[in-house]
């Protein structure tokens, strides 16, 4: 173990109490402002002590890419979450300590979904499913939120599992993984379980007055598996019937060189998709309705552009990408504009480490303020205002994805490609489907939604009112025809 000597110090950062540390400095809500605020006393790269843990805090993305992205597996671990490791919810790959079966997980998943290439046999369900999208916001124009919410669910498990919600009623996988990824919330909430703090409390017996989180854990388990259990042997089933199904699952379940010995890792690498991919593109979603009804000269100049280039008697896929740089700057904004993983998730050190003469002790936390970096008024003119325009033109501004948008090293996202097709499509099917407008009040003046987010690991626009219609007629006419065309895609 390194030792600090006088030489080395943590990061600097304000001074705290004895055993608890800076624990009540610790922001209540959207940490990351604080931690911005933080960042110019302090410096890019500074330090709190929580409970004993040091907190190091990066706003710089430099020191990011250096810290994170260079150091191999150093930084490449997760803190340990006792009520994750009480429900079963440790094996989902987010949460995941960085070890063997972690390096297998990832391994599975690059394998279907680890380049660009391979999301070209993705696409006729990632179109298939953006036109339900369309469909299921003019089927419940007044919660345009819920259909964002179902989309984003209906997209990952066909995806991943080839399956089909049902549309009319409510669907018996959604309603079962739904449940169980409330409680993977409730469980992550920070502060929620005294275990936490306390690990050796984890040993008292379920019927111990203190041990409500026992209790808690216990109704936890069932859902927990059912959620990779149920659609994962919905996929056996079917290969098993000889039925066609080429999702991500049933590609590594045909997989010969994959041994049976693999089938959890593999039907967990399967499962994580669903927590990690269906927040975050509903989000992105999200948010272009609430930048369409506060900036509505860019609703109109993205439509312009889809109008002009695919006409209005089909509409937009894939193959219109590269014709449509508007909108490629319009789905950057969207993600600097209200980053929706805005400190990342944290790493862990995996060892002592020295860092521009810092010392950073094993199992000190990580946290990136890939906000602050999206935010940051030296790179981004006018950050808080959303303006696709700052990516196009000879001197654009940089692309949130070189900035921490997608996390670092061992641990970047593993869906990156993924998301970028699933929000692309999305939104180029919203702007050319959708005519969002402001709510109205009583008394007909304009509601205006307020820019800003939940509070959370990933977070989402708050909710808002907004009017959605379709943007004429002929377009659910053609919005019919090309469903048709999907009803059997897979
Ligand atoms: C706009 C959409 C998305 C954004 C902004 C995003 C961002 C992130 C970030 C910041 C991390 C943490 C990286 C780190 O710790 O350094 C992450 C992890 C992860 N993401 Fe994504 N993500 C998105 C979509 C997706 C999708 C669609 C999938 C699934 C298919 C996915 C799967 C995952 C998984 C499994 C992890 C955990 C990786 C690990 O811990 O090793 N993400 N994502």
């Amino acid at each position: 173990k390194l030792l600090p000597d006088r030489k080395y110090s943590l990061p600097p950062g304000p001074k705290g109490w004895p055993v608890i540390g800076n624990a009540f400095d610790m922001p209540k809500t959207h940490a990351w402002r604080t931690f911005a605020e933080w960042g110019k006393k302090w410096g890019p790269i500074m330090s709190i002590k929580v409970l004993g843990t040091p907190f190091i805090i990066i706003s710089d993305p430099e020191i990011a890419d250096e810290l994170l992205g260079k150091t191999g597996s150093l930084y490449a671990d997760r803190p340990t979450v006792q009520m994750a490791l009480l429900t079963g919810w440790d094996r989902a790959l987010s949460g995941a300590r960085y070890n063997a079966r972690f390096r297998e997980y990832r391994k599975l998943i690059g394998k279907v979904i680890g380049t660009k290439g391979s999301m070209v046999k993705f696409y006729s369900v990632e179109d298939y499913q953006a036109n339900m999208f369309l469909k299921r916001i003019f089927q419940n124009p007044e919660d345009p939120a819920a259909a964002t919410r179902k989309t984003a669910g209906a997209m990952v498990l066909h995806l991943t599992y080839g399956y089909r919600i049902s549309e009319d009623r409510p669907d018996p996988f959604v309603t079962k993984v739904e449940s169980a990824m409330e409680q993977f919330s409730e469980i992550h909430r920070t502060g929620a379980y005294l275990v936490e703090i306390i690990p050796i409390l984890k040993y008292l017996p379920a019927w111990f007055p203190f041990a409500e989180f026992k209790r808690k854990a216990a109704e936890c388990i069932g859902p927990c598996n059912e959620m990779a259990d149920i659609p994962f042997d919905y996929v056996k089933e079917q290969l098993n019937k000889g039925e066609e199904n080429n999702s991500f699952a049933a590609d590594l379940l045909k997989d010969k060189s994959i041994s049976s010995e693999k089938l959890a890792d593999l039907k967990w690498s399967a499962a994580s998709f669903y927590a990690a991919g269906s927040d975050t593109t509903v989000s992105v979603v999200y948010s272009y309705l609430m930048a369409a009804v506060l900036y509505p000269e860019v609703q109109r100049k993205a439509q312009a552009e889809v109008d002009s280039v695919v006409g209005r008697d089909r509409l937009p896929s894939f193959q219109d990408r590269d014709s449509l740089p508007y909108i490629d700057a319009l789905v950057k904004e969207l993600y600097r504009w209200l980053p929706i993983v805005p400190l990342a998730v944290p790493h862990r050190a995996m060892k002592d480490d020295l860092f521009r003469g810092y010392y950073i002790p094993k199992d000190s936390l990580v946290f990136v303020n890939v906000w602050h970096f999206l935010h940051d008024p030296t790179v981004y003119k006018s950050p808080s205002t959303f303006n696709p325009e700052r990516f196009l033109g000879p001197n654009p501004e940089p692309s949130p994805i070189d900035r921490g948008l997608f996390g670092y090293g061992r641990r970047v996202c593993p869906g990156v490609h993924l998301a970028d097709v699933s929000v692309w499509i999305n939104i180029v099917k919203a702007v050319a489907g959708i005519e969002v407008s402001p709510a109205m009040n009583d008394q007909g003046q304009v509601k205006m939604p307020l820019p800003e987010t939940t509070d959370g690991i990933i977070v989402r626009p708050i909710p808002f009112e907004c009017v959605v219609k379709p943007r004429s007629e002929h377009l659910l006419h053609v919005l019919d025809e090309a469903l048709k065309d999907g009803e059997n895609v897979n």
